[in-house]
């Protein structure tokens, strides 16, 4: 842009320039700075009385002053973005572009508060580039390997709202259940990837990616406000800029002052709420309102999450499930559920950008559910990654183990790749043959080391080491470079003298497992010390919403934490002590001393499992005959456990134990790779069992996992579970194969026409079939036809939930079909379905040639009154409808009326709504 561009650029769009410049004290700094300006030019702006009389009074200056003076005040505008950031738009509009001349010239934003937004853009840009690695040598660049992963929301009662499209959307309002309270709260478990999730969010805000007009963005760890003492107190300033970032260059205390005007453009970040360890009263946090008052850090957070200090500021907090949060305090609540198989396929390419080993993983991972299903969690998957391409770069032929893999084999091969590092032998080609208990012998001092290190934190409840303490355990500076740990940013350990952390805490839990099997002087008892944090307290009691809202954890413990580390360690000790992999542990450690180990550690399993079978409660079931167990979300970890110890003989002991007819396992934050667990006990029960999966997150993975159990299972609830048609084709597969299926519960999954013609088959071909759930998939007419001719042949079937899906008119038709005459369905709904007047007249006919039906329902469709007259006839003829439910149709007073009119002659109706 020339000058004389410029100079008339100022006289017509002077209006948009006197109403956004806000800031003039920077543009006269700068012109001044440059000579554009003198001190009695200066003098005459600022007696002048208001802002924007000022920036009159400047634009006549600058154009007095001729074309380059008028050039460089527009540079300035641009130059000093956040100053007037309200400037971008018109920026664009005019397609600015400096002339070289003006370029030259230097611009000083000393605008204090958009100096401390960039100094804060600066700062979160430098710390959130790379993602965690290996070790510190060995950068990733966050933007290479960021993948999306799958966000569920939830509202106040824990039922799913849906799944967010991009991580921009967390801000938004979508999800919303609480408007008077400011925090979104993220939760998912270890290694989901909360912390990743936040480091993109903050990524984005300071590269002006992040749509919000935050100005200004801290991200703090939760762990830090365990660093201070009892008696340490500080103000919300104290906390922003003492702990956080500095605001250089602000003698007026403007930043402040803004903030406190301002709190709506703050936006806090606080992660890993379940790693606070203080025993603290959660429901009687003291009030502090005032921001210089001065009190306990994490009193300051209460404050601030609850929005009494800088109310309006926006807080995302993040938590392992399970972590407990007083539930008015938060606004939206976000489950992280980790990588879908497309996000998982995306995140393979992304490690493997032209490689072969591309193809070689991909088929391995096909062939391999559970795999797949470790994989949907992305620091398992990223370690499977890397390890994978290490091994493959130091070996020939190095793949990944063909049998079941474990947790444990994971975090072994993890450890394989990091002992390596001592043991290679630098400028040697490839080698042809691994050694994995060679380059364990080799590292076993090292290893004996960090484990012991791990065992220390853990023992005390601390993720951070000290200098003093990694020296301790024989720990040199060289060492720290294997990739175990990683030093600590000054943020997350509120400054002082160097510490060190664990590169993910279920790495401290494997190095502290590793360790009770090492160490000659632990005895075979006291491996089993942490299972007693996380034994289920028979006081404690159950609710199928404890499962959502109660952490499995010991109540004895402070109030934050979840004892997530500790069930880790125990699965991680049974995993250690597995019969398949003594083989190399025999390397390690004496065989007498493992044996006796592995002896106790099964003694205590077996009884533990029968303790925790026989205080089950017990109901009777509503779905098939017989009796229904709850389990305890404890019980997951236990049959996680059973499945790293790989031994049949818990558990068969464990499918024993489960003597009901069906056990409920809804709601318990099951993943895909816990079907593998839940199968190699399932498969070893005698009778036939109903089980209910419920409100998971199984996916297609933890359906083919489950594929030996389908012999016994009479009821099949998966219900929201991400279930697409390929879980429905071996569902069809294998129900069809043992035809012993009663209840079939599929409603909100992913499942299409393709899906539903295979359930069809399913009803068609199980002669026990009872009930179907099919709501909220995304199934049309094509589906629904398949499914009411299924179910018109069906002599079995006798409920039917088909709400939510878009079958429409024609699939109405077919439903109609089925309706007459059919010998046993007492409840069908197809509520929410997209049926007009047409496919209600359809029904409304086969309703007076059906003798069946109890209960009907078809809420919320476009029934209207040209349909009422039909009914009308329906109900004076039908006898054995005692509920209608038309709630939310079309049907104005007359329909209604007519609809009375019908059921005066009716005398099996109850209700009709
Ligand atoms: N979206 C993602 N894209 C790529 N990699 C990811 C993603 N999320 C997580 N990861 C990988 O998984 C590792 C663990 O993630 P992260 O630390 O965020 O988990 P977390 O849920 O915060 O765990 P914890 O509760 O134990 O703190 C990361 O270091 C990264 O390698």
């Amino acid at each position: 842009m020339d000058g004389a561009r410029a100079l008339k650029l100022l006289t017509l769009h002077r209006e948009v320039l006197v109403e956004r410049v806000r800031n003039t004290q920077c543009v006269l700094d700068n012109l001044q700075n440059q000579g554009f300006i003198c001190t009695e030019d200066l003098e005459i702006i600022q007696h002048t009385n208001t802002r924007t009389q000022q920036v009159r009074k400047i634009l006549e200056l600058v154009q007095s002053k001729g074309e380059e003076a008028c050039a460089y005040f527009i540079h300035i505008l641009h130059e000093a973005y956040d100053a007037y950031i309200d400037l971008r738009p018109w920026f664009q509009s005019i397609q600015y572009e400096p002339a070289d001349s003006v370029r030259a010239l230097p611009v000083i934003n000393t605008d204090p508060i958009s100096r401390y937004s960039e100094k804060l853009r600066q700062e979160l840009g430098r710390d959130t580039r790379f993602l965690t690695s290996y070790a510190q040598r060995e950068e990733t660049l966050l933007e290479d390997l960021y993948t999306n992963t799958q966000m569920e929301l939830l509202n106040d009662r824990g039922e799913s709202l849906g799944y967010l499209e991009c991580v921009e959307d967390i801000l938004g309002e979508q999800g919303v259940f609480n408007k008077e309270a400011e925090t979104i709260f993220i939760t998912g478990d270890a290694g989901v990837g909360k912390s990743v999730l936040l480091q993109k969010l903050q990524n984005l805000w300071s590269k002006r990616e992040l749509n919000t007009g935050a100005k200004f963005f801290f991200k703090f760890r939760c762990r830090m406000f365990s660093t201070f003492k009892d008696t340490d107190e500080i103000s919300v300033k104290d906390l922003i800029f003492k702990h956080n970032c500095y605001p250089d260059l602000d003698p007026d205390n403007e930043v402040f002052g803004y903030i406190l005007r301002f709190p709506e453009t703050v936006l806090f970040t606080f992660d890993g709420y379940d790693e606070i360890q203080m025993d603290f009263d959660t429901e009687n946090v003291p009030e502090v309102v005032s921001p210089e008052e001065k009190t306990h850090p994490l009193l300051v957070l209460m404050n601030l999450l609850s929005g009494k200090l800088l109310k309006g500021s926006r807080k995302i907090l993040t938590a392992r499930t399970g972590t407990e949060v007083q539930s008015r305090i938060i606004g939206k609540k976000v489950v992280l559920r980790g990588f879908s198989p497309d996000h998982l396929k995306s995140y393979l390419a992304l490690h493997f950008p032209t490689n072969e080993h591309r193809e070689v993983v991909s088929v391995q991972l096909d062939a391999n559910p559970h795999l797949c299903g470790l994989c949907s969690i992305p620091l398992f998957s990223w370690i499977i990654f890397k390890s994978f391409k290490h091994l493959q770069s130091v070996y020939d032929n190095f793949e990944l183990p063909e049998s079941c893999i474990t947790l444990t084999n994971v975090f072994l091969l993890l450890s394989e790749v990091f002992l390596g590092h001592i043991t290679k032998r630098p400028g040697l080609l490839k080698r042809s043959t691994r050694c994995t208990s060679d380059t364990f012998k080799s590292g076993l001092k090292m290893l004996s080391a960090f484990a012991k290190l791990a065992l220390l934190g853990m023992e005390k409840g601390s993720f951070i080491c000290s200098q003093e303490e990694v020296t301790s355990c024989g720990l040199s500076e060289d060492s720290l470079q294997i990739g175990f740990l990683r030093p600590v940013s000054h943020y997350d350990a509120c400054g002082g003298a160097a510490t060190f952390e664990f590169l993910h805490v279920t790495l401290q839990a494997f190095l502290t497992a590793f360790s009770l099997v090492l160490d000659s002087e632990v005895s075979p008892e006291e491996i089993l010390k942490f299972f007693a944090k996380c034994e289920y307290k028979k006081s404690s009691r159950f609710s199928c919403v404890s499962c959502l809202c109660t952490p499995s954890r010991a109540r004895d413990t402070d109030p934050f934490m979840t004892n997530e580390h500790f069930q880790f360690t125990n699965l991680f000790l049974c995993g250690l002590l597995s019969k398949p992999n003594a083989a190399l542990l025999e390397h390690l450690v004496p065989p007498l001393d493992l044996k006796k180990k592995r002896r106790a550690l099964k003694s205590y399993l077996s009884s533990s499992v029968r303790i925790h079978l026989r205080g089950l409660p017990r109901y009777p079931s509503t779905d098939i005959q017989g009796s229904k167990v709850h389990v305890m979300p404890n019980f997951l970890w236990i049959l996680r456990c059973i499945f790293e110890t790989h031994s049949e003989d818990v558990a068969r002991l464990t499918a024993k134990g489960i003597s009901a007819d069906y056990i409920k396992l809804a709601y318990c934050n099951i993943y895909s790779a816990d079907c593998s667990a839940l199968n190699f006990v399932l498969h070893h029960h005698r009778k036939s069992l109903g089980v209910d999966l419920d409100n998971n997150n199984i996916s297609d993975y933890g359906v083919k996992q489950l594929v030996p159990s389908f012999s016994k299972m009479t009821v099949v609830r998966f219900c929201v579970n991400q279930l697409t048609d390929s879980s429905i084709e071996v569902l069809s597969r294998e129900l069809i194969r043992y035809k012993i299926v009663r209840v079939l519960g599929l409603y909100k999954n992913h499942i299409t026409d393709a899906g539903a013609k295979l359930v069809a088959q399913i009803i068609e071909e199980c002669p026990h079939i009872m009930t179907v759930k099919m709501g909220c998939n995304h199934i049309t007419a094509v589906g629904g036809r398949f499914l009411a001719e299924a179910i018109k042949k069906s002599k079995s079937i006798f409920d039917v939930g088909m709400w939510g899906n878009s079958i429409g008119d024609e699939g109405a038709e077919a439903f109609a079909e089925a309706l007459k005459n059919h010998p046993k369905l007492t409840n069908l709904s197809l509520s929410a379905n997209g049926i007009s007047s047409e496919g209600g007249r359809s029904l409304a006919r086969a309703l007076k040639e059906n003798s069946s039906l109890h209960i009907f329902w078809l809420i919320q469709n476009s029934i209207s009154d040209d349909a009422a007259s039909e009914l009308q006839e329906a109900l004076r003829r039908n006898t054995a409808l005692t509920h209608l439910i038309l709630i939310d149709n079309k049907l104005s007073a007359r329909g209604a009326q007519m609809l009375a009119e019908g059921l005066a002659n009716n005398t099996s109706i109850k209700e009709i709504k």
